[in-house]
């Protein structure tokens, strides 16, 4: 693998890739930071967690030039933490060089944002939603960009953004440098680059499977009731460092939530309903570790990069592979080895099949964790949190009542209570959750949703031409926190398309939701669609 010394980079971008610790560059980033340097469009496509940030991010804070006191470069995500944390690598990149950077995203007090804008910044790492909005107030002005980087763009065309990002880039001027990123390319990419890029040069290091390799992947097949009891076992034996727990719905995510904490987790939900406050204190807790598990919808799957997450657990089966890839790819980062749960209910074993064939990976059938195994792996960690203790030294305190203690009890008995006492006793609490629908397997009758129906016509990995597009869709949250509230919620609060975005008038509404209005207009309504998968 090449050092980054041999790109010709500046020395003080290299300086700043030399403080983040990266040594070597990953496979992508050694095909794409040539092409990028050269100016040449491309479509990058590379595993999860193998470096594309910083692929687009070096290549582009290169380039700037920082007299500039106009906006050079765009980068859009699909998520506004995604937007928050490209824009925090962007910012560590162009440190040295002294390169002005600013996240723009739904849900944050856009005065602030103008505000920030006045700063000049070169680089604006944004969501589709709040630029345009930006852009209609004139407080962005995109007539001096030269770069423009889509990040995750065929989740930004699932989540209904094509017309938004449409809008975007005929603002920019014809002569730039268009570059887009993804681990999975569906073949309605290919229609976007046609639009917007122009001569492509499609950098693809994808090996046979798409999945990220260094993820252990396994499945249990349960009924919808059992899952819960299945979940906390598995925590308990596998005790991971962080965990993220994938469900289909709002509701869901809510309910497993609050029944982890009841059960005494210190786990958190993360979903496009809360305001933008929650959702950030629940991802710098999630970081910092104050919680470690992590309960979302798909609003987590895509792009976020945390480190530390040892478990990936889809308490749901995801709706389509290339949802199932990106979850997952939430471990397995930067040559870290991670583990990924999959439940699936017994109507939903075809449905897991095709995930495979699809991703070209056997997941492995493994049973569910019995209680035994639970309390072996809860005992286990707490001897692991002893002798870390005794190992860090920071218990001299306690040794001088050790010491009384030992000469009147047996070692064996002592040492087993204090383990019981840390273990804690589990709490006994009834859990009861709102089953959901299990998914149905693809049949060919779905295929007339795919073909011609969205741009560029279906198709996950460009081999089946089927793609579903009522998973729990969301990005922005959309108008502060109360999008998905305009939904009917029979469904548990799926987050179709919910957008980001706030504050435009109410003429726009129907755009807005990208589910009304024109958006797409080669869609159905996404009701029928509902319909469609959920009986
Ligand atoms: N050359 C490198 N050496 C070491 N670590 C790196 C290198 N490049 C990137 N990383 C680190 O690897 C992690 C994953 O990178 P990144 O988030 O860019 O992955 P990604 O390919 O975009 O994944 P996803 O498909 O999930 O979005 C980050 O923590 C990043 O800092
Ligand atoms: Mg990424």
């Amino acid at each position: 693998m090449k050092t980054f010394q041999e790109f010709g980079l500046e020395p003080k971008v290299l300086r700043a890739i030399t403080e983040m610790g990266f040594e070597e560059s990953t496979p992508i980033q050694e095909k794409t930071i040539p092409l990028a340097m050269e100016g040449r469009d491309l479509i990058g496509q590379a595993q999860t967690g193998t470096g594309k940030t910083a692929a687009f991010g070096i290549p582009l804070v290169n380039k700037i030039n920082i007299a500039e006191e106009r906006i050079s470069a765009l980068i859009m995500c699909p998520t506004r933490e995604l937007a928050i944390q490209v824009a925090e690598e962007i910012e560590k990149l162009g440190r040295f060089k002294g390169i002005r950077s600013l996240p723009i995203y739904g849900g944050q007090d856009i005065v602030k944002q103008i505000r920030a804008l006045k700063k000049k910044p070169q680089i604006i790492i944004g969501t589709p939603g709040r630029l345009l909005d930006h852009i209609n107030r004139k407080t962005i002005k995109l007539d001096d960009v030269r770069t423009v980087i889509l990040d995750e763009a065929d989740e930004m065309l699932d989540m209904g953004f094509m017309e938004d990002i449409q809008s975007i880039l005929s603002l920019v001027p014809e002569e730039r440098h268009t570059m887009l990123f993804s681990a999975t390319m569906p073949a309605n990419i290919q229609k976007l680059a046609q639009q917007f890029l122009s001569n492509p040069e499609h950098v693809s290091v994808i090996p046979k499977q798409i999945s990220a390799p260094l993820i252990d992947q396994a499945y249990i097949e349960l009924h919808e009731k059992q899952k819960f009891e299945a979940l906390s076992r598995l925590l308990d034996m596998e005790a991971p460092e962080l965990a993220i727990i994938f469900g289909r719905t709002k509701r869901r995510v809510d309910e497993l939530a609050e029944a982890l904490q009841k059960r005494g987790y210190a786990a958190e939900g993360l979903h496009g309903d809360l305001s933008q406050n929650q959702r950030d204190n629940v991802m710098r807790k999630f970081r910092d570790g104050s919680i470690d598990v992590l309960v979302a919808t798909d609003v987590a799957a895509r792009g976020l990069d945390v480190s530390g997450v040892t478990h990936v657990i889809n308490f749901d089966l995801p709706q389509d592979p290339e949802s199932y890839v990106h979850r997952i790819g939430r471990t397995g980062r930067a040559g870290k080895e991670g583990t990924a749960w999959t439940f699936v209910t017994p109507r939903e074993i075809d449905h897991l099949h095709f995930i495979e064939k699809v991703t070209r990976h056997r997941i492995n059938k493994k049973p569910l964790p019995s209680l035994a195994e639970a309390i072996e792996g809860k005992q286990k960690m707490t001897a692991e949190r002893i002798l870390d203790v005794m190992q860090n030294e920071t218990h001299a305190e306690f040794k001088g009542l050790a010491i009384q203690m030992l000469e009147q009890y047996d070692s064996v008995n002592l040492l087993a209570a204090a383990m019981k006492l840390l273990t804690g006793e589990k709490k006994e609490v009834e859990i009861e959750l709102t089953p959901e629908e299990p998914i149905r397997a693809r049949k060919k009758k779905f295929d007339v949703r795919s073909s011609g129906r969205r741009v560029g016509g279906g198709g996950g990995y460009g081999n089946s031409g089927e793609r579903r597009y009522d998973r729990d869709r969301q990005g922005g949250g959309g108008y502060g926190n109360n999008s998905g509230s305009r939904y009917p919620r029979k469904d548990g609060g799926r987050e179709y398309g919910s957008r980001d975005g706030e504050g435009r008038s109410s003429s726009n509404r129907n755009r807005e939701y990208g589910n009304g209005g024109n958006r797409d207009r080669s869609r159905a309504p996404r009701k029928n669609e509902e319909t469609l998968v959920n009986k």
